[in-house]
């Protein structure tokens, strides 16, 4: 395939800059990968395994001439990277970030934009619980979403470009409001991440009770919980104290139904707990028939082309 940027700058090296420059290098759609990541460790492990074709000291060396710069680091740490990089982006470069949530990331990072940089905010609907320079591989995108919220102003052709890279990686382009994003994401992604961290923790403190059995005994619902409750930390306290409006507004309301429910299983009402489930069937049969399952595979490997979802 040709080559999309010349220089790709990617600041952070973990599951989702890792994903990128592996997809892109398999591809041919750049003619150099140069990654950065604050942790000497990081960067000695990306050297290491082959990661990128480069790894700069400092992000500033890093996006130095780079045509496309991919900031690719917990949306808390956003802010501080685009005014670490600014006076050293090349004019007329691209910046995009992977972050799961969009009006933080724009509100930190666009006004450290110099004139004549194309900011165009962003985010890959493709993850796993897992995080570190260890983690990526190039399939990840595959048959996936990949958001776009470009910012007013933000240049047409600057988009298109970043979205023909995207498509080559094999994600799916998508353009969306921030806000509506970001109560999109609080409801699909962020608000059952929580939930997820919720329950372990409640299993946690049942320990006295359950010991080990929580391992042993572990049926497939509470797997998929752990699964998801093993994500980075780091990345999911930034995403809830960045998206923390839509996220409480979500919780708000599965509290209420929580409620409803709890209330329905205390008088024995079962019409309502059928009635309920039923619906709720419905919802996830439509995600399947609509070819967007992707709770099958298991995430910690790769996937096969036969095994991702189609958007
Ligand atoms: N993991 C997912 O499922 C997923 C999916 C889509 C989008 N995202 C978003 O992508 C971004 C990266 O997530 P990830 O899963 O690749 O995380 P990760 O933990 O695997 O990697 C993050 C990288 O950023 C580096 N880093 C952290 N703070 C930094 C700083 N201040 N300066 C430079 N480097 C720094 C870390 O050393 C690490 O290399 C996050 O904003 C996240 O919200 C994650
Ligand atoms: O599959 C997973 O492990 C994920 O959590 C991926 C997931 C998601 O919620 O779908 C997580 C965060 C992202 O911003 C995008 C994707």
């Amino acid at each position: 395939m040709a080559v999309i940027y010349e220089r790709v700058a990617l600041i952070g090296l973990g599951l989702i800059a890792g994903s990128m420059s592996l997809a892109m290098r398999e591809a041919g759609l750049a003619d150099e990968v140069i990654g950065h990541a604050r942790s000497p460790e990081t960067r000695a492990a990306a050297r290491e395994i082959g990661l990128v074709d480069g790894v700069a000291e400092t992000a500033a060396e890093a996006v130095e001439g780079a045509d496309l710069v991919v900031l690719a680091v917990p949306v808390g740490a956003m802010g501080a990277v685009a005014a670490e990089i600014a006076p050293h982006l090349k004019p007329g470069a691209t910046v995009t970030d992977v972050g799961s949530v969009k009006q933080a990331v724009i509100e930190a990072v666009a006004p450290h934009m110099p004139p004549g940089v194309h900011f165009v905010p962003g985010h890959p609907l493709a993850g796993t619980e897992h995080s570190g320079p260890h983690s990526g591989f190039a399939a990840l995108f595959r048959n996936r979403w990949w958001l776009l919220t470009p910012v007013e102003g933000s240049d047409p052709a600057a988009v298109e470009r970043l979205s023909v890279l995207i498509r080559a990686m094999g994600a799916n382009v998508e353009r969306m409001d921030a806000a509506h994003h970001d109560l999109v994401l609080a409801v699909t992604s962020h608000t059952p991440h929580l939930i997820a961290y919720t329950m372990v923790g409640v299993a946690d403190h049942l320990k006295r009770v359950t010991e080990s059995e929580v391992i042993k005994y572990s049926a497939a619902g509470f797997r998929d919980f752990t699964r998801i409750a093993a994500s980075d930390p780091t990345m999911w306290r930034d995403v809830f104290l960045q998206n923390k409006e839509a996220v409480l507004d979500i919780l708000g309301r599965f509290t209420e139904e929580l409620f409803v429910l709890q209330r329905a299983i205390r008088m024995g009402d079962g019409a309502h707990l059928h009635d309920y489930f039923t619906r709720t069937r419905a919802i996830r049969r439509g995600i399947i028939e609509a070819g967007q399952d992707t709770a099958a595979p298991d995430f910690g490997r790769s996937l096969t082309a036969g095994e991702v979802a189609k958007p």
